[in-house]
């Protein structure tokens, strides 16, 4: 058994009232370790571990935070095997995957930010002759952050790396569905010299560990990402407290392929953007638009691709599309396919849970599944399904599939697929996404703002755009 532990104030230690969880490895659907079943007493620890690191944090000189930053970098980068077999286990996703990906996206959060605020300035504006004002940046003290079960490791530090970075003190929760790579960052961080209490986290449930961050009055932003209904919850929570909150929700995203297309480009690229990460990926496109001239020839080329796609273990070398992360989540996906079959959908491939062989039989596996015949506005093509699941529909115009496309309560990403980059901005203006991929999917530049509009989320991540969230502006106004 694999025992986790908190992280607080610098130490590894159980939950005070010493209650554990089950830690379950989806690809074999059974326990293999514990974790902390933390409670509001945990956080109030981590909380006051984070106060007392805090006057010192926010004033050791950045290139000493950049400097330990680095070396956490450094660490995840020399662990990159340990960590991927970690959270390939965890999760149930791909092994290459976590190591192509997950690991060294982590170790890039942490090394951005940590060189970002060697680039800070601030702003200044001269009123004429008149008055000289002087914007300064403060972090914000204790600061809270809770991350999903799909990218853990990724989405952990992305948040992490620049809460630390601008001088914040942060109590931190990842998804008690796949707590591992978090418990072994904190061992990394112990190992780098990171000072006691600038980073704890607190492991256990949403509802028990989530709740106690959202309403304590000592943490002053939560950056949360997760699924919209968890995001309310938290918005109604804290907001009548008036915390900074940065959600990052779900979201159905448009998949918008026109017929002037690069058809191969568009084809391997959609395969990608339906079933990376066995579709659990905020940012997979689950809606595949395709223009009626081109629709059966995509369609047919489309599923022969997904047909090739190996379901299987993790850890096996052909394995494209691993385990699901949960029972209950891969119920949920099987229930939508239902749904969908009751919709009036026409399955073209998949459809089925999959059991494999040996010690993977209870394992959490889904076939890739390709679903046509569906009207826009269906339950199926509206609500978040976050599985190897996509709907097929053709379009005839422009002004069509923006309708279909914008015919959803989410708006996080988008792609359009056209070698007519006229048509790309035109599309692009109008689709209601707060980030749009044009002739690709996923491509990140650590920059960029990231987010999304309506049910998908407030506020922005990435780049300047975490930094200025992580700190308070105050104007100085100098009358000359
Ligand atoms: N990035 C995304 O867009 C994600 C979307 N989802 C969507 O959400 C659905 C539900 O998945 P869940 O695992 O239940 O996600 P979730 O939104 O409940 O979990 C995300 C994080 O929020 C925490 N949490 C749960 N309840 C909380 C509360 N009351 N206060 C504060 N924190 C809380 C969880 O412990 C976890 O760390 C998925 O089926 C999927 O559709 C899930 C994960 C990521
Ligand atoms: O920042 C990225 O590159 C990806 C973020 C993905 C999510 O937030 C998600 O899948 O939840």
């Amino acid at each position: 058994m694999e025992v986790i532990q908190n992280y607080i104030g610098g130490e590894l230690m159980p939950a005070k009232s010493g209650a554990t969880l089950e830690n379950i490895e989806p690809a074999k659907g059974k326990i293999y370790g514990t974790i902390p079943d933390s409670d509001a007493t945990d956080v109030q620890s981590a909380v006051e571990a984070a106060e007392a690191a805090f006057p010192a944090w926010s004033k050791t000189p950045r290139e000493e935070r950049s400097r330990l930053m680095l070396k956490v970098a450094e660490l995840i980068d020399q662990n990159l095997d340990r960590l991927a077999a970690a959270e390939s286990k965890d999760n149930g996703k791909p092994l290459k995957l976590a190591k192509r990906v997950d690991i060294p996206r982590a170790s890039a959060n942490f090394r951005f930010f940590a060189t970002a605020i060697l680039h800070e300035s601030s702003d200044f504006h001269q009123t004429d002759e008149e008055a000289i004002n002087m914007t300064l940046r403060s972090p914000l003290g204790v600061v809270g952050c809770i991350s999903p079960w799909n990218l853990p490791l990724y989405l952990f530090t992305w948040k992490i790396a620049p809460a630390i970075a601008a001088g914040n003190t942060v109590v931190a929760k990842p998804s008690e569905v796949t707590p591992m790579t978090a418990y072994l960052l904190s061992e990394l961080c112990i190992e780098a010299g990171l000072p006691k209490g600038v980073l704890n986290i607190v492991h256990g449930l949403g509802p028990k560990v989530g709740q106690a961050m959202s309403e304590h009055p000592k943490i002053k932003a939560i950056s949360f990402t997760g699924g919209t209904a968890t995001g309310k919850q938290i918005a109604a929570t804290a907001a009548p407290m008036f915390k900074k909150l940065s959600l990052e929700l779900g979201g159905k995203n448009p998949n918008i392929i026109f017929a002037d297309c690069d058809f191969d480009k568009a084809l391997a690229t959609t395969v990608h953007s339906s079933f990376a990460n066995q579709g659990q990926i905020c940012l997979c496109g689950s809606r595949i638009f395709i223009e009626r001239a081109i629709y059966d020839k995509f369609k047919t080329a489309f599923i022969e691709k997904v047909k090739s796609l190996k379901v299987g273990p993790p850890e096996a070398e052909d394995t494209k599309v691993g385990a699901v992360v949960s029972e209950p989540h891969m119920n949920k996906v099987l229930s939508y396919i239902e749904l969908a079959k009751e919709e009036g959908g026409t399955i073209l491939f998949g459809g089925e849970r999959v059991v494999l062989e040996g010690d993977f039989q209870s394992g959490y596996y889904i076939q890739p599944t390709i679903i046509e015949g569906l009207s826009y506005d269906c339950r199926t093509n509206q609500e978040e399904i976050f599985g190897p699941v996509v709907t097929l529909t053709p379009f005839d115009s422009e002004e069509e599939v923006l309708i279909m496309a914008n015919t959803s309560q989410y708006g996080l990403s988008s792609t359009i697929w056209t070698t007519d980059l006229n048509r790309a901005n035109r599309v692009a203006k109008q689709i209601q996404a707060g980030i749009v991929w044009v002739n690709t999917w996923l491509f990140r530049d650590l920059r960029t703002p990231f987010g999304g509009v309506k049910n998908s989320g407030v506020g922005r991540e990435g780049g300047w755009a975490a930094l200025d969230f992580f700190t308070e502006k105050k104007n100085v106004c100098i009358k000359l």
